[in-house]
């Protein structure tokens, strides 16, 4: 185990006070902290390389290409991805789940099937909705049950030969639960299908091996992760990213332009155009290094721990119901109080220095299931604390009070 006020130093926004009173940083699901490792990483790119990269034949260019391309490789055997050039620098989950939807464009036609589930963030729904409109392929959904659950028995009976594209999240966001991807990515293999995996909400709490998992795409941001905004990975098995058409046109993916014909760049810079997040890039490489030092083994039991405790202390107070109760969670708490608007909470106890999320959380269908306008997130993180959490509780009841 690790040492929580060690931890807890490295991250300079966390002493902080809010609203007078000392921040408890509840919304990591939302975005993470960052530790100042990562932040003295941008700070050297900016006073020591800050080049454009790829292009430029000076010393500062070559020097910033190196450190970029050298994230490439930490992110590569982070994952354990056969090659890096399997891993695609994109803007986010969000940017990467867009960029392998579009590039299925060209593979659909019509009553083709693409298949979600019912906890899916908007995300990995509404870019899969844009390729049913462009493709006339239909669009099914893997329903839930009361724990927040993917149900087994119907995705059996909804996967086929009709089935292109698989897309489902490996933790979610607004209840926590974690999916048998692994059993997902099998099935749907045997029907011939690709698998997209979004791990915006893992890769926080986990290390995946997409060669273990033999998923086709894996997404993640590294906002979540410790790493700046505007950085994000997209996975693809060399196959796919071979097969798929870039997503965008510009510098950098190209190897030939004329005004007859461009021949794109090979892998992985044919789905990088433009000048990408270059100290975003780099700094996602020092969080990969700086969490692993950690260890992931290490966060996951302390965070299992964090999620315990919480969910004992929070279900002490009358009316509160927890959403979100499956077998298999994160460390994230979604939950109502008797028929208090979750809004009024989380404004409630922001005055008493408490940050959490409340609302829909990009996944309205989840809250149109359980007939909810919404609910109050907690979500932890490894250099959160029990003591935080009992601020949390002490705050909740006196929100209730005032609220009831
Ligand atoms: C499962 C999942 N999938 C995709 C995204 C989008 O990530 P971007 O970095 O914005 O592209 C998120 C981001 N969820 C944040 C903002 S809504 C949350 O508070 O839960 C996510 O959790």
């Amino acid at each position: 185990m690790f040492d929580i006020d060690q931890i807890r130093a490295d991250f300079p926004l966390l002493s902080q006070q809010v609203n007078g009173k000392p921040l408890v940083y509840f919304d990591n699901g939302a975005t993470s902290q960052k530790p100042k490792v990562v932040l003295d990483a941008i700070q050297k790119y900016y006073t020591e390389i800050n080049a454009n990269i790829h292009r430029g034949v000076h010393t500062l260019s070559q020097k910033a290409t190196d450190a970029y391309e050298n994230a490439r490789n930490i992110v590569q055997k982070h994952i354990n991805a056969k090659h890096n050039y399997e891993v695609i620098f994109t803007a986010g989950t969000t940017h990467g789940i867009n960029a392998v939807a579009n590039g299925f464009t060209k593979y659909l036609q019509k009553d083709d099937e693409i298949l979600i589930s019912a906890l899916e963030h908007h995300s990995n729904i509404v870019p899969w909705q844009m390729l049913c409109e462009r493709t006339g392929a239909l669009l099914k959904v893997i329903p839930i049950n009361e724990n927040g659950e993917l149900i087994l028995s119907d995705f059996e009976k909804q996967i086929s030969n009709k089935t292109k594209i698989v897309a489902v999240n490996h933790i979610s966001n607004a209840l926590g639960t974690i999916n048998p991807i692994k059993y997902i990515i099998d099935k749907a293999h045997q029907f011939g299908a690709a698998v997209l995996i979004d791990g915006a909400q893992a890769v926080p709490h986990l290390k995946p091996d997409v060669q273990e998992l033999d998923c086709d795409f894996y997404v993640f941001s590294g906002h979540k992760m410790c790493a700046p905004t505007g950085v994000g990975i997209l996975y693809g098995k060399e196959e796919w990213l071979q097969k798929l058409p870039p997503y965008q046109g510009g510098g950098e993916m190209i190897a030939t332009v004329t005004f007859n014909k461009t021949t794109y760049a090979d892998l992985p810079h044919k789905f990088e155009a433009g000048t990408p997040n270059i100290e975003a890039g780099i700094a996602l490489g020092t969080a990969i290094e700086y969490l692993n030092t950690i260890g992931f083994d290490a966060i996951a039991s302390y965070e299992k721990d964090l999620l315990e405790y919480a969910t004992t202390k929070l279900l002490e107070i009358e009316g509160l119901k927890i959403i979100g109760t499956a077998q298999q969670k994160a460390s994230v708490l979604s939950f109502i109080i008797d028929a208090i608007h979750p809004y009024d909470i989380g404004t409630i106890i922001d005055k008493m220095g408490i940050a959490v999320r409340t609302g829909h959380h990009c996944t309205q269908p989840i809250m149109d299931f359980f007939n909810i306008p919404g609910t109050v997130r907690a979500s932890f993180a490894f250099y959160n604390t029990k003591e935080e959490i009992d601020m949390l509780v002490v705050a909740l009841k006196k929100a209730k009070m005032m609220l009831s």
